[in-house]
């Protein structure tokens, strides 16, 4: 296993592009540590599958160096860098039976024989696969292809990483769960680094430990799923993770208030200087935006009520802005309503970057 370094790390995938300054990776810094589960999230574009790529070797950056421990890796190919990887489509032998095909990198690597029975038979019991291992993959179902596919990426204990594109892509829904559950359990047990892309926040924020947000080739946040909840660095963040996601308010700023439709709201204690930014936006959670009795807060119009069970979701103009407001279920709507703002869970941004406040330095 390995620490994994990318230092200063921009990719554009032709000469021109790099002149015309279109990065598919803007600029990424970072090091996921030895051991860690990582989920790099982010829409379709942002950069995922080329920054995976970078890491196993099967893309060379344009520019910056990629580390792995103290070794310098950056030109090194997959199988040089030691590291196994799962993709969206199953990779195995169809003329293979399910044990051999968990076998195969084991004995390539010339694991003792018994040593290779056992984690194979740990692994398709792991995997639900135990009835089926002296059948030939080629009848399987794709879902129970895929499983294979996952298996002999984690059969390997050398390795320095082990990622995945998307692989569970193919799985049944009901499985999924069964599936990053075990992915989870497998991560427990053998500590090996895991990098994980996914356009699914489900998946992302169960999976890992720490979440890698991407948007335009760019880092905008690492944190634990937590972290990116409660204290989202970037506005792209907030609404980004959670549904409906957080509300991205325009505002101005006037002594220490921030002023939104009209209305002045206080500004948590010690909000640093917003730094002459072009644009400042307030960001709240809907679950942190009230609707409180008209006179008390700041007047909207209900434009939609939606019932989802154990809560509603509510949907109003604020001055010409679309606000969301998650109601418990059994709370009372008044019949003409305000907002008000949960002063806690209320962050300031300017040009979309978070401003930190004296407290939380
Ligand atoms: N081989 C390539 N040649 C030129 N541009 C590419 C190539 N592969 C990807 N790109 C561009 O690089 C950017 C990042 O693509 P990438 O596939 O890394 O994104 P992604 O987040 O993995 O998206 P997806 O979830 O759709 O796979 C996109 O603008 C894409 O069009």
């Amino acid at each position: 296993m390995a620490r994994i370094h990318l230092d200063r790390i921009r990719h554009a995938y032709t000469p021109e592009l790099a002149r015309a300054g279109t990065y598919a990776l803007r600029e990424v810094d970072h090091v996921f540590e030895d051991g860690g589960a990582y989920a790099l999230l982010g829409p379709s574009g942002c950069g995922k599958t080329t920054l995976l790529n970078i890491i196993s070797g099967l893309l060379t950056s344009s520019e910056g160096t990629i580390r792995f421990g103290d070794r310098d890796v950056t030109t090194l190919s997959p199988e040089d860098r030691n590291i196994a990887q799962v993709f969206q489509f199953p990779v195995i032998y169809d003329t293979m039976t399910v044990a051999e095909n968990l076998a195969f990198p084991l004995k390539n690597r010339g694991v003792a024989r018994a040593e290779i029975e056992r984690r194979v038979s740990d692994m398709l019991r792991r995997l639900g696969l135990e009835a089926k291992a002296k059948r030939k993959a080629q009848g399987l179902t794709a879902d129970e292809k895929q499983k294979i596919s996952l298996g002999r990426g984690l059969v390997r204990s050398d390795v320095a990483a082990i990622l995945f594109d998307e692989p569970l892509t193919v799985i049944d829904p009901h499985m999924k769960w069964q599936l990053r559950s075990e992915l989870k359990a497998l991560h427990r047990q053998f500590g090996m680094t895991m990098v994980y892309v996914t356009h699914d926040q489900t998946e992302a924020l169960t999976f890992a430990e720490k979440v890698v947000v991407m948007t335009e080739g760019q880092v905008v946040q690492i944190g634990t799923p937590e972290e990116l909840f409660e204290r989202p660095r970037h506005t792209f963040v907030g609404y980004f993770i959670g549904s409906p996601g957080m509300n991205v308010i325009p505002c101005k700023l006037e002594g220490g208030e921030a002023v939104v439709s009209g209305a002045r709201v206080p500004l948590p204690a010690g909000i640093a200087n917003a730094g002459g930014a072009a644009r400042t936006e307030l960001g709240i959670r809907p679950e942190f935006v009230q609707l409180v009795p008209r006179g008390s807060g700041i007047p909207v119009r209900i434009d939609r009520v939606e019932d989802v069970g154990s809560e509603r979701i509510v949907r109003a103009d604020l001055g010409g802005q679309r606000i969301v407001s998650v109601v418990p279920e059994g709370e009372a709507l008044p019949a003409e309503a305000d907002v008000a703002f949960d002063a806690r869970a209320l962050n300031l941004y300017a040009d979309s970057w978070l401003v930190e406040t004296e407290a939380r330095r």
